[in-house]
């Protein structure tokens, strides 16, 4: 990513270079006036450019549309801004402007510039049935380079979610044909909770209630239409940023530090309820209980570091092998566990003892060299008859069968034989 950043400033430069180098630790050009900010946007691309709007040789704000006819986002860095000037910068499309108060101003462009990197990853889904306003809010999303997804009713909007469920953030009119808002969202919430999607309503109405009503039907926030470019990108700024904070809370509560695989936390609060629906439905569920072979001496040997990067990376490959259909968490220190839900044990041990001699087979690099590491599991199952199993117990038998496993010499996979 390379940035621009067009100021006659010499101490605004160099605020935003130590800034920039602090926080994005990107590339960036300097240019001082229009004439050579024209050189540079002809020799090089930017991600976006910051500028200032008065320069010695340009001081009508001539940079902006300079930099837009690049199809660059432009982010104006000014000392004032009059109502009438301010519109005209809207109205031609630049991402923001921001007044040169304080240091938080500045703090605010790089905050904007990291926002606007990660946008481009962001999906959002607008429902509404007028296509001005449509249009008109895809215009201003675009503007910040999300990605966008236009549906023109609730129920086409339904649709859309349902087949892309990577879509973050959902942007729904109240008044719509079939499905209006409020139906739309209680469909949503249904399926996806608020670390999922979030979710900001839009109306003209002019029923004072209606906002409160969005919220408590599962709006994030809420838009009353007419509404100005920065009111619309705050919210949504900030409903994102608050999407990403549930998230981040819920990694930290479910995620194992280390690894980034589901901790001990997460597949109980998953599985005891499982087990009670399985039992009930008579589903198959087989668990394999894993324990890396003699750890103890990796860390002997090559200290606590290595043993967590041999961690980790065992951790990724269960996480290669199995992540996608199944569930792999770590269960406690060198011991991890993968659910294999829908599986009998027959195959589920043909996975695990293929997981087993594949990593038998390809040593872990680490920063002391490559090392040999094996595994050793222990499988069991929860069978029909065992209707007073719990998690526990069937925990419990998976442990017995890896103790079968270490004492039949290790890098081995047990099934748990008899249930005694
Ligand atoms: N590096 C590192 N080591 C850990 C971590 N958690 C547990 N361990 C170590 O894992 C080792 C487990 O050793 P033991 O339970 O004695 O078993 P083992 O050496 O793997 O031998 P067997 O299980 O009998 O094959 C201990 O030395 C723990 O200190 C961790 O997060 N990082």
């Amino acid at each position: 990513m390379r940035i621009l950043v067009v100021e006659d400033s010499k101490v605004v430069s160099r605020i935003l270079q130590h800034l920039i180098a602090q926080e994005l630790g990107c590339d960036v050009d300097f240019a001082e006036d229009l004439a050579s900010a024209k050189q540079l946007l002809e020799q090089k691309e930017y991600f976006v450019a910051i500028t200032d709007l008065n320069l010695p040789d340009a001081n009508e704000g001539e940079i902006v549309k300079l930099v837009l006819s690049k199809q660059t986002p432009c982010i104006v860095l000014t000392g004032s801004l009059d109502a009438q000037q301010r519109k005209r910068l809207l109205q031609l499309g630049i991402v923001d402007y921001i007044l040169k108060e304080n240091r938080f101003s500045y703090e605010y462009v790089v905050r904007l510039v990291d926002r606007l990197q990660r946008n481009q990853t962001v999906k959002v889904l607008v429902a509404d049935d007028s296509v001005v306003s449509r249009k008109f809010v895809r215009s201003l999303l675009e503007q910040h380079l999300y990605q966008v997804v236009e549906a023109d009713d609730g129920n086409s909007a339904w649709e859309v979610l349902q087949n892309q469920p990577d879509i973050q953030l959902l942007i729904t009119d109240y008044n719509m044909p079939g499905l209006d808002g409020f139906g739309l969202i209680l469909k949503v919430r249904e399926k996806f909770s608020r670390e999922e999607l979030a979710i900001i309503g839009l109306s003209s109405d002019d029923d004072e209630s209606l906002s409160a009503r969005f919220i408590k039907n599962g709006a994030n926030d809420f838009l009353q239409k007419p509404f100005v470019h920065e009111e619309f990108h705050c919210r949504v700024l900030n409903t994102l940023d608050s999407l990403d904070m549930i998230r981040k809370l819920w990694d930290q509560a479910n995620l194992d530090y280390l690894t980034g695989v589901y901790n001990r936390r997460y597949f109980f609060s998953q599985y005891e309820e499982l087990i009670i629906l399985k039992k009930q439905k008579r589903g198959a569920l087989t668990l394999a209980l894993l324990d890396i072979d003699l750890f103890k001496g990796v860390n002997d040997t090559y200290g606590h570091d290595v043993g967590d990067e041999v961690l980790v990376e065992f951790a990724a490959r269960l996480k290669r092998s199995f992540g996608q259909h199944f569930t792999v968490s770590r269960f406690g220190g060198e011991e991890f566990i993968v659910a294999f839900r829908g599986l009998n044990e027959v195959k589920s041990f043909a996975l695990m003892d293929k997981f087993r001699s594949q990593l038998e087979s390809k040593p872990i690099s680490t920063s002391r060299g490559e090392l040999s590491v094996t595994v050793s599991a222990g499988i069991a199952s929860l069978s029909d008859d065992e209707s007073e199993e719990s998690l526990d117990t069937l925990i419990q038998r998976a442990d017995k069968a890896l103790y079968d496993a270490k004492e039949a010499g290790r890098n081995l996979v047990c099934i748990e034989s008899d249930h005694e």
